[in-house]
């Protein structure tokens, strides 16, 4: 099968959001032990990331560091991301697969992905990047022109524009490096957002895209079999955080687009992560939302969150 694995925050930092390095490089050495199970069972894998809480570290960096060194735009942020979570998988994952005799090539693609410029996304900023503040400190941050966003226990979180993927203009070398047999690291972040000039030249635009639905394009346009949305939870829950909380297993991609319908899946944590997975799913292929300690399980036995386009969808 080839599998396209998008991994989540919470793969690769420690839940508080800090994304210290030596958390992240734990982490992520533990995630890519469960990617290497995968490889290891016969599966081809292509791997995806997120980067909401690297990214808006960068931003603080950018801010405090303002009156020394120039402050660098919000895409060469995510593009730096894509770079040192890329190597840091890559030199995680290589030990991994040797280890269980694997021999097959990694790589980590630099990658852009085109949006419009005219989205309206861009107005109404909706991604939540960085660390959590308490309410007052966030309110400092507003009055510095931040848009940020309550996001309930663990506190406020900036939150910046995220504009809709259309295509992943890399995807010609995401392919050629997986029809050569590497496992391929692309699209950290969703992909460096860049718009189109009217006289076709490509140019960064201040936005993080939402790696799901990047995750989503990437599969549909790789002709993956599977797409697998790790996370921490081992499936998406309908009552959610209420006593009737029910794990949905296997599900039809009609039911699944009724519970979304009725806004079973939050906002900036479930439920983009549903969107993607349905999005792929219409278009032919099999989702699965389910955490990343269970992603061989997904695969060969259907655990998690499966959603399929069964004949009577
Ligand atoms: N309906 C739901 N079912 C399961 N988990 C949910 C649901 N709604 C919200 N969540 C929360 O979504 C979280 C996963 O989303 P998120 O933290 O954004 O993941 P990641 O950082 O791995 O991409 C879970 O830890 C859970 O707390
Ligand atoms: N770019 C992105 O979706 O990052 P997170 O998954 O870390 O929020």
């Amino acid at each position: 099968m080839r599998v396209l694995v998008a991994l989540g925050g919470n793969a690769m930092t420690s839940p508080d959001g800090t994304a210290h390095p030596a958390d992240q490089v734990r982490a992520i050495s533990e995630a890519m032990e469960h990617v290497a199970e995968l490889v290891s069972a016969g599966h081809d894998v292509v791997l995806t990331h997120g980067n909401g809480p690297q990214v808006g570290n960068l931003l603080v960096k950018n801010e405090v560091a303002a009156h020394v060194v120039p402050p660098v735009p919000l895409d060469w942020c995510g593009a730096q991301t894509q770079g040192t979570i890329g190597f840091t998988i890559l030199d995680a994952l290589e030990p991994a697969l040797a280890r269980r005799g694997v021999a097959r090539p990694v790589a980590a693609l630099v990658t852009r992905t085109l949006v419009d410029a005219q989205d309206p996304h861009f107005q109404s900023p909706t991604k939540p990047v960085g660390r959590y503040l308490p309410a007052d400190q966030a309110q400092q941050m507003i009055d510095h022109g931040q848009q940020w966003e309550d996001r309930g226990d663990k506190g406020w979180r900036r939150v910046v524009a995220s504009p809709e993927p259309q295509e992943i203009l890399d995807l010609g070398a995401i392919r050629a490096l997986v029809e050569t047999g590497h496992v391929v690291v692309a699209a950290g972040g969703g992909g460096i957002p860049v718009v189109r000039e009217e006289d076709g030249t490509l140019r960064g635009v201040e936005a993080v895209i939402d790696k799901d639905l990047t995750a989503a394009l990437l599969a549909r346009a790789l002709g993956c079999d599977i797409l697998i949305i790790a996370t921490d939870v081992d499936h998406a829950m309908v009552d959610y955080g209420t006593p009737d909380e029910r794990p949905l297993g296997v599900t039809s991609l009609a039911q699944m687009q009724s519970y979304a319908a009725d806004g079973q899946f939050a906002s900036g944590s479930m439920g983009p992560k549903v969107d993607a997975a349905l999005r792929f799913a219409e278009s032919g292929g099999r989702s699965i939302i389910t955490s990343l300690e269970h992603i061989t399980d997904a695969v060969e036995s259907e655990f998690g969150t499966v959603i399929d386009a069964s004949p009577e969808d």
